[in-house]
This record gives C-alpha cells, structure tokens and sequence, in this order.
C-alpha cells in the first residue's frame, strides 16, 4: 500500500476530532487553550475562523479539536453558498482526522420524533449545483462511497450518544437513511411523501457534499443529527419552520455538546486503532505525469502524498 508522505499531518497518526457546527450549534464548549485560527485554502474561504483547542479528559490525556459552524457567526450563509471544500481543506490544514458534523433534521417517518437523535448510515443526494469533488482540471479520481460514512468512527458515535440519550426521555435512532436537498426552501408535500416512498428516514440540507468531500480528504465522517421537526407529510404535525428548528435545537444543543464530550472520551489519541480512511488508494485513474502542476500544487494537501514518488 501507498504510504502518506512523512510530512502529512495524518502521518503523525495523531487523532484530532473536528466538529462541523449546524443549525443552532454554534460554539463549542470545555475546549481549553483555545486559538482562534483564520485560514486561506485554494479552494475559496471556509465559513469563518476555526476554533482550535483540548477537550480535557477523564479518560486520558486531552484530545486535541478543532471547531467550525458552517453557517458562519449568525448563521449567515445557506446551505448551497456554504463553501464546503474550503471548510474541509481547512480541518485538514488543521490536522483534523475524524469529522463529525451536527446538523438538525426533519424527520421522515413516525418512530423518529422532534428531539430524537439519529446517525445516519446511508444519504441520498437531491442538492443541486454543488462543487462535491476537489479533483478535476487534469486530475481525475473517483472514490468508493458504498457507505458513505465511517463505520469505526460512526460507531464510537453512536455509543457515545447511547450514553447520553440513555440517561434522559429522547430515543436514538442507530442508523437511518438521510435525503440531502438543496433547499433553502424546504420540501413540498409531493417531495416529503416521496422521499418516504424511498425509505429516507431524515432530510437535512448540508451533509452533502461534505461527506463526499471528508472522503476525499481521507478525512473519517460522521453525522449527529438531531430531529426537529416532521417537514410537511405529518397530517397531524405543524408544517416545519425556522422556529420550530431552532426551539428545538436550544433545547437540545446541551445534549448534542455532551455527546461530543462523551465521544471525545472514547476516542483513541492516535489513529492506530480507528484509522483514517484510506480512500485515495487506488482511486486516481490519472497518469501523474499528465496532472498539469498547478492542479497538483492545488490538490498537494489532498493528494500530495501519494504522488511524491511520481
Ligand atoms: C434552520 S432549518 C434548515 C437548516 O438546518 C439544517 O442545518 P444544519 O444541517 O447545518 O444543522 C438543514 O440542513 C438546513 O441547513
Ligand atoms: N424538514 C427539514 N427539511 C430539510 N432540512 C431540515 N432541517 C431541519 N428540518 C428540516
């Protein structure tokens, strides 16, 4: 196999949890020695400063985290202005290795209500113009998204939020089929009851492409999402809202930060036992001596480490 570059901050093997901020989640709590890191990509301008600090930890020797809302401070941007190749390029500029994202949800089916907890194992893409590669212009590689999440890391997850769901009222949900729309309108009637003849189970606007995008920057992903709402197929729910979302998010954004605690707990410090995934092996079907240089000096931080030997 192809081993990373010695440089590559993944090469070190230490495991550093970044956290994408949704709607409602907008700081990150218990992080100590924190710096606030403003960051250039070659792919445009991420949603803000990221938020670089330790969680301190019962279980061992602080886990170093990165933050970043992905609507911005005061949740300026839409899901389809979001930036999502510059957002990743900087956690990956940052060293992150494992990326969970926390995003509010409608629910697609009945068992999943407001204030449940999901992670999803499986998406389904309905967004619309969205950059969801970082390769192209001369520089062709196609990854496996079969499961499109990290099984290892999705685990821990789960476990995590089993803790703490565990001790209050709310059920999780241990997987789930999401839709991805584009949105900023939400769904019609029509779109919801087809989505639920698909099997979606929840439908948020932002895990794509930063999936697709985590993949390719060999970056481990997950989603946390929690449910606030039924959308509109629900006859005897209100239709969802800005309010609704948000009221519901207040009231859980106390148990989405303990989970991200409780998950910072079980996390190994190095990637030796929850690796990062090695998505790039065997996905570039471009000669490396036909990649035109500034394409490779853009896509060094991606995929620099496997082209060095070229
Ligand atoms: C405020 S409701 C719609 C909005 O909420 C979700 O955001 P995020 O995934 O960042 O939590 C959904 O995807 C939409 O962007
Ligand atoms: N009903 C819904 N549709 C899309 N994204 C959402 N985020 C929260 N609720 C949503």
């Amino acid at each position: 196999m192809i081993k990373p570059h010695p440089a590559s901050p993944q090469a070190r093997d230490e495991l550093v949890l970044g956290v994408v901020g949704g709607s409602g989640l907008y700081a990150m709590d218990k992080l100590e020695d924190v710096e606030r890191v403003s960051l250039e990509t070659p792919f445009g301008e991420p949603s803000g400063a990221y938020t670089v600090g330790k969680l301190p930890r019962q279980s061992g020797p602080p886990l170093r985290a990165v933050f970043l809302p992905r609507h911005g401070v005061g949740h300026i941007l839409l899901p389809g202005e979001i930036d999502y190749r510059a957002n990743i390029h900087g956690f990956k500029q940052l060293g992150v290795t494992h990326l969970l994202s926390a995003s509010a949800v409608g629910s697609l089916q009945a068992e999943i209500a407001p204030g449940h907890v999901v992670v999803p194992d499986q998406l389904i893409d309905r967004t619309k113009n969205r950059t969801s590669s970082f390769f192209g212009s001369g520089c062709v590689a196609h990854i496996q998204f079969g499961d499109p999440f990290d099984a290892g890391f999705r685990e821990l997850v789960t476990k995590a939020a089993a803790e703490v769901v565990g001790r209050g009222e709310q059920r999780l949900h241990r997987k789930g089929t999401m839709v991805v729309m584009e949105g900023p309108a939400f769904s019609t009637r029509a779109e919801s009851e087809l989505y639920r003849s698909w099997g979606g189970d929840v439908i948020g606007m932002t895990a794509l492409p930063e999936a697709k995008l985590a993949r390719e920057a060999e970056i481990a992903y997950a989603v946390l999402a929690t449910s606030t709402d039924y959308d509109c197929w629900h006859q005897s729910e209100e239709e969802v809202s800005v309010d609704a979302v948000i009221a519901i998010m207040q009231a859980n954004v106390a148990r989405v930060r303990s989970i991200v605690l409780e998950l910072a707990e079980r996390l190994p410090t190095t990637c030796e036992h929850l690796p990062w995934p090695r998505a790039l092996v065997g996905a570039l079907i471009t000669d490396p001596a036909k990649i035109p240089a500034v394409t490779r000096e853009r896509l060094d931080l991606i995929i620099g480490h496997y082209l060095d030997a070229h």
